[in-house]
C-alpha cells in the first residue's frame, strides 16, 4: 500500500495530462454507450413506425445519433492524444528522476548490483511505472464516475435493469479486478524478478563469452539461463491464466447481466409501462456500459508487477549516498597538495579496515608513488581523493581544505584517472576525447594525441579522429587505450593525478612509451602514482609502501 501511495505521488507531476485524459476517457465511454443505446432505440422506433404502430419523429434522433458519433470519435482521437502525452512526459520525468537519485550512488553503492540488473530497473521497471496511469489509474477513475451516472440514467426506465447492470457493473469493475490482483500478485513479482535476473545473467554470460568458451562451460551456462527462461515461462502462464479466467468470466458475466436487465424491462413493456423501443435501448445501453470496468480486471491483473517494479526502483532511489555532500560548500581550494591525516576506511562497518591511520602528503605538483602488494590499500587511497567514498576515521585535504567538505563533483574536477581499465566508449576516438572538454577543438585534440604519443598512429588510420574504439576499446590495443586516455587526461587539464596501475598488462614496448607521455602529464600535476611495476616509478619524487592498510616510507 505504502508503495502504491508513493507511485500516486510521483505521478502528480504532469497532473493537468492526466485529468483531461480522465475527463476526455468519461466523455468518450458515456457518447459511446449513449450513441449504442440511442441507436438500438431508434432502429427499434423506426421498425414499429414503418409497421404503423407508432408516430416517429425521426429528424432529432437522427441528429443526435450523428453528433454523439462525431463526439466519440473526436474524443477518442483527442484522449489517446492527451492519455499518450500524460504517459511519454511521466515516462521522461521518471527516467531522469530515477538517474538523478542513481548517479550519486555511483559506484559505492551500485557495486552490489550488476549492470543487467540496473538496466532492467532503468528500462522495463520505469516502463511498468507509466503503465500504471494508462491501465489501472485512469480507468479507476473513469470506471465509477461512468458507472454512477449510468446507473442513475437507467433506473428512469427500470429501476430492476438499473439493479441489475450496477451488479454486473461491481461484478466486472471491482470484484473481478481484485481477484485477478490476488490472483496474479505473486506471479507478477516473480515474472519482474526472474525478468531482471535474467537480463543480469545473460549480459553477464556475453561479457564472459570468451571465458566460457575457453573452461568449456558455455553449455552449463546456457542450461542455467534455460532454467531461468522455465521459471519466467511458469509466472507467465500463471499471469495468462488469470487472464484468460477473468476475461471470461467477464464476458458471461456481462450477457447475464444484459438478460437480467431485459427480464426486468420486459414486463414494464408488456404492462405498457415503457414504450417498446426502450426494450431496445436498455438492452444495448447495459452491454455498452460494460466498456467502463471492462479494462480494470486485466489492469489489476498486471499491478502486481507494476508495484513490484516500483518496489525495484525505489530500492534504488532509497539507498544512502556512501559519500555525503556538505550542506554549505567550502571555498574551492587555490593550491593543489595532497595530505592525508590519519585516515581510516572501511568498505563496510563489518570489514577489515583498508586504510588504517594512513598519513601522507604530496606536495603542489610533486609525485608520490605507491607498491605495497594486492590487497595492502593502494586504490583505496585513490577512491578516498576522488571522494567516491568517504574515511571513517581522519581527514583528506587538497590545497588545506578537507574534501569532506567539498561537493564531490568539485573534488573530482580537479582529478585525472588513468587506471589499468579506464574506460573507453564504444564510440569514435573524437567523442571518447570529447569526455573530457566537450568543446575541444580538432587542434586541441591533436596537440593532446601527440602529447600523449598516439597522435602518429591516429594520423595513420583511415578514418583518423573517426575511428571506432570498439566495445571497452577492443578496437585498439592496450598500449594505444591506454595513451587515448593520457591524451584524455591531456584535454582536462586537471591539477591533479590519479593513476592507478597505468602501465598493467603492456609488453615491455608500450609501458615506455605510455611512461614517456605520462612524464609529460605528470609535469606541474600533484600526481598519485600507484603501480607494482618498478618502472613505472622512473619519474616520482618519492615512494611509499602500502602493507595491509598502513603506510611505510621506502
Ligand atoms: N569497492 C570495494 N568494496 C569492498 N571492499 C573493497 C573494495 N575495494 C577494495 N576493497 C577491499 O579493501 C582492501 C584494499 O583493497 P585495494 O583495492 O585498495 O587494494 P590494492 O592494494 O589496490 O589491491 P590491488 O593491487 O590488487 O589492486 C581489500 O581487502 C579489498 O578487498
Amino acid at each position: 500500500m505504502k508503495d502504491l501511495w508513493r507511485l500516486l505521488r510521483l505521478l502528480s507531476a504532469s497532473w493537468h495530462w492526466q485529468v483531461l485524459g480522465i475527463l476526455l476517457g468519461i466523455v468518450v465511454v458515456l457518447t459511446n454507450v449513449g450513441l449504442l443505446a440511442l441507436s438500438g432505440w431508434f432502429i427499434a422506433a423506426m421498425g414499429l413506425a414503418g409497421l404503423g404502430l407508432l408516430h416517429l419523429e425521426y429528424f432529432l434522433p437522427a441528429a443526435a445519433i450523428r453528433a454523439l458519433a462525431i463526439i466519440r470519435t473526436v474524443g477518442r482521437y483527442l484522449e489517446r492524444l492527451t492519455t499518450h502525452e500524460a504517459t511519454f512526459r511521466l515516462l521522461s520525468q521518471l527516467r531522469v528522476w530515477f538517474y538523478q537519485h542513481l548517479e550519486p550512488l555511483a559506484p559505492a553503492r551500485l557495486q552490489t548490483h550488476r549492470a543487467g540488473d540496473l538496466l532492467s530497473r532503468i528500462r522495463a521497471d520505469i516502463d511498468s511505472l507509466d503503465n500504471f496511469y494508462l491501465r489501472v489509474l485512469a480507468p479507476s477513475i473513469v470506471a465509477p464516475v461512468c458507472a454512477v451516472l449510468m446507473v442513475l440514467f437507467l433506473a428512469h426506465f427500470s429501476a430492476g435493469a438499473a439493479l441489475a447492470d450496477l451488479l454486473g457493473l461491481l461484478l466486472v469493475g471491482l470484484a473481478l479486478p481484485l481477484m485477478a490482483f490476488r490472483l496474479a500478485r505473486r506471479p507478477g513479482q516473480a515474472a519482474v524478478t526472474q525478468r531482471g535476473q535474467l537480463r543480469a545473467e545473460i549480459a553477464d554470460t556475453i561479457r564472459g563469452f570468451e571465458e566460457l568458451r575457453v573452461f568449456g562451460a558455455l553449455a552449463r551456462q546456457t542450461a542455467q539461463h534455460e532454467a531461468g527462461y522455465e521459471a519466467l515461462i511458469g509466472a507467465e502462464r500463471a499471469q495468462a491464466r488469470v487472464e484468460a479466467a477473468s476475461g471470461g468470466a467477464g464476458l458471461f458475466i456481462v450477457q447475464c447481466t444484459m438478460l437480467a436487465a431485459l427480464v426486468c424491462a420486459i414486463p414494464l413493456a408488456s404492462a405498457g409501462r415503457l414504450p417498446g423501443p426502450d426494450i431496445a435501448m436498455i438492452a444495448l445501453f447495459v452491454l455498452a456500459s460494460f466498456d467502463a470496468v471492462s479494462g480494470l480486471p486485466n489492469a489489476y491483473r498486471a499491478l502486481g508487477e507494476t508495484l513490484a517494479a516500483a518496489r525495484r526502483i525505489f530500492e534504488i532511489v532509497d539507498a544512502e549516498p556512501a559519500v555525503k555532500e556538505p550542506s554549505a560548500e567550502a571555498p574551492a581550494p587555490l593550491r593543489f597538495d595532497i595530505a592525508f591525516r590519519d585516515v581510516g576506511l572501511r568498505y563496510d562497518a563489518h570489514a577489515p579496515w583498508a586504510l588504517d591511520g594512513v598519513s601522507l602528503t604530496i606536495p603542489a605538483g610533486g609525485s608520490l608513488g605507491i607498491v605495497g602488494p594486492t590487497g595492502s590499500g593502494k586504490t583505496s587511497l585513490g577512491n578516498l581523493l576522488l571522494r567516491f567514498w568517504d574515511c571513517e576515521r581522519g581527514e583528506v585535504l587538497i590545497g588545506g581544505v578537507p574534501i569532506r567538505d567539498l561537493n564531490g563533483e568539485t573534488v573530482r574536477g580537479f582529478c585525472a584517472v588513468i587506471a589499468q581499465q579506464t574506460h573507453l566508449f564504444n564510440t569514435s576516438i573524437r567523442e571518447n576525447l570529447r569526455l573530457a572538454r566537450p568543446d575541444a577543438t580538432d587542434a586541441a585534440m591533436h596537440d593532446a594525441l601527440r602529447r600523449a604519443g598516439i597522435l602518429d598512429e591516429v594520423s595513420a588510420m583511415p578514418d583518423g579522429l573517426e575511428t571506432m574504439v570498439g566495445e571497452v576499446g577492443t578496437q585498439l590495443s592496450g598500449g594505444q587505450a591506454r595513451r587515448i586516455a593520457i591524451a584524455r587526461a591531456f584535454l582536462k587539464d586537471a591539477p591533479i593525478l590519479v593513476l592507478d596501475e597505468p602501465t598493467e598488462g603492456l609488453d615491455a614496448l608500450s609501458e615506455r612509451i605510455v611512461i614517456d607521455a605520462l612524464a609529460l602529464l605528470m609535469q606541474g600535476r600533484t600526481t598519485l602514482m600507484i603501480t607494482h611495476r618498478p618502472q613505472a616509478l622512473r619519474d616520482v619524487d618519492s615512494v611509499a609502501r602500502m602493507e595491509q592498510g598502513q603506510i611505510f616510507p621506502v
